[in-house]
C-alpha cells in the first residue's frame, strides 16, 4: 500500500503509510487509537481510504469489481465480531465458508478442520450463544481461517484468551505465516516476540518502526535499565515509540522556526 490516508471526520486516523506485507506475520502494534483498526479495516475492503492505493494479491482493491474475487481469498476477524447467537459453532462456521465460496463439498471438511485448529471440536455443535466470551473469540478466529485465506487479517484475536489458548493460537499463527500474509494486532507485545516474523508500529496514524520482535529487543537493550518495560521487547516498543514521537517534534520544531 503507498500514501494510504484515512480520516474518521476530523480525526486523521492513517496519514500516509507505505507498507509492503509479504508471507509471514506481521505483527501490528501501538498505543489506543495508532490507526491499526483502521489499517486492517482498509486491508479487509470493510473500508475505504480517502486517499493512497492498496494492491493485494495482485489487485488493485481501490477498483470495486477487484474486491469480490479478492475477499474471497481473505480471512478477516474484526475487533467487534458480530456473530450469529442461534447457530452453532459449526453452523456459522460452514456460513462463513458459504460466504467465501468454499466449494460445498469442501464444507464440511474445511469446517471441521477449522473447529480443530482452535480447539473447540467439542463444542462443535454448541450454540454460540452459550459459550464464554474467549470461546467465541476462537469462534471468530475459526470462521477467519476456514477458506485457508491466503490473506488473513486479525484485529485483537487474543483478547480474552486463556493462557493456554493463547499458546496454542501462537503456535497456529506460526503455522498459517509458513503459507500466508497474517496481519495480526495486539497490545501484547509477548504475542509478537513469541509468533511473529516482523514487527509494524504504529504510532499517530504513522509507520513508527519496521523491524524484526529480535531487533525490537536490541533496541530495547540498548534502551537498557533507562527503558520502560518489564523485558527487552517492551523497552524496545518503549523505545521505538519515544524516537518517533522526538524525531516529529523536531521535524514540526524546524518546520515552525522557519
Ligand atoms: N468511527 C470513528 N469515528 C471517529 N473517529 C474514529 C472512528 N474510528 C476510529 N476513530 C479515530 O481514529 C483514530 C484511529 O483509531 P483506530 O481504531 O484505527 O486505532 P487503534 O490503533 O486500532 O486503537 P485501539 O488500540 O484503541 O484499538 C483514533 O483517533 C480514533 O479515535
Amino acid at each position: 500500500m503507498t500514501g494510504l490516508r484515512v480520516r474518521h471526520r476530523r480525526t486523521v486516523a492513517l496519514d500516509g503509510v507505505d507498507l509492503t506485507l509479504g508471507r509471514g506475520v506481521h505483527g501490528l502494534l501501538g498505543p489506543n487509537g495508532a490507526g491499526k483498526t483502521s489499517l486492517i479495516r482498509v486491508l479487509a475492503t470493510v473500508a475505504r481510504p480517502d486517499a493512497g492505493r492498496v494492491e493485494m494479491l495482485g489487485e488493485d482493491v481501490g477498483d470495486p469489481r477487484r474486491r469480490g474475487p479478492v475477499r474471497a481469498r481473505l480471512g478477516y476477524l474484526p475487533q467487534e465480531f458480530g456473530h450469529y447467537p442461534g447457530f452453532t459453532v459449526r453452523e456459522f462456521v460452514a456460513y462463513m465458508a458459504w460466504l467465501k465460496e468454499v466449494p460445498a463439498a469442501d464444507t464440511p471438511a474445511a469446517v471441521a478442520r477449522a473447529v480443530d485448529r482452535v480447539g473447540l471440536t467439542e463444542r462443535a455443535d454448541a450454540k454460540v450463544r452459550t459459550l464464554s466470551g474467549g470461546m467465541v473469540r476462537r469462534v471468530g478466529i475459526a470462521q477467519a481461517v476456514v477458506n485457508d485465506p491466503e490473506i488473513l487479517l486479525l484485529d485483537e484475536p487474543t483478547a480474552g484468551l486463556d493462557p493456554e489458548q493463547r499458546v496454542e493460537f501462537r503456535a497456529l499463527l506460526r503455522e498459517l505465516g509458513t503459507r500466508a500474509t497474517v496481519v495480526v494486532s495486539t497490545h501484547l507485545v509477548e504475542d509478537v516476540a513469541a509468533a511473529c516474523t516482523e514487527v509494524t508500529l504504529l504510532d499517530g496514524g504513522r509507520v513508527a518502526y519496521r523491524g524484526t520482535p529480535d531487533a525490537l529487543s536490541a533496541l530495547g537493550e540498548e534502551a537498557g535499565a533507562d527503558g520502560v518495560g518489564d523485558n527487552p521487547i517492551e523497552r524496545g516498543y518503549t523505545a521505538a515509540l519515544r524516537a518517533h514521537r522526538a524525531e516529529r517534534a523536531h521535524r514540526a520544531g524546524t518546520v515552525a522556526a522557519r
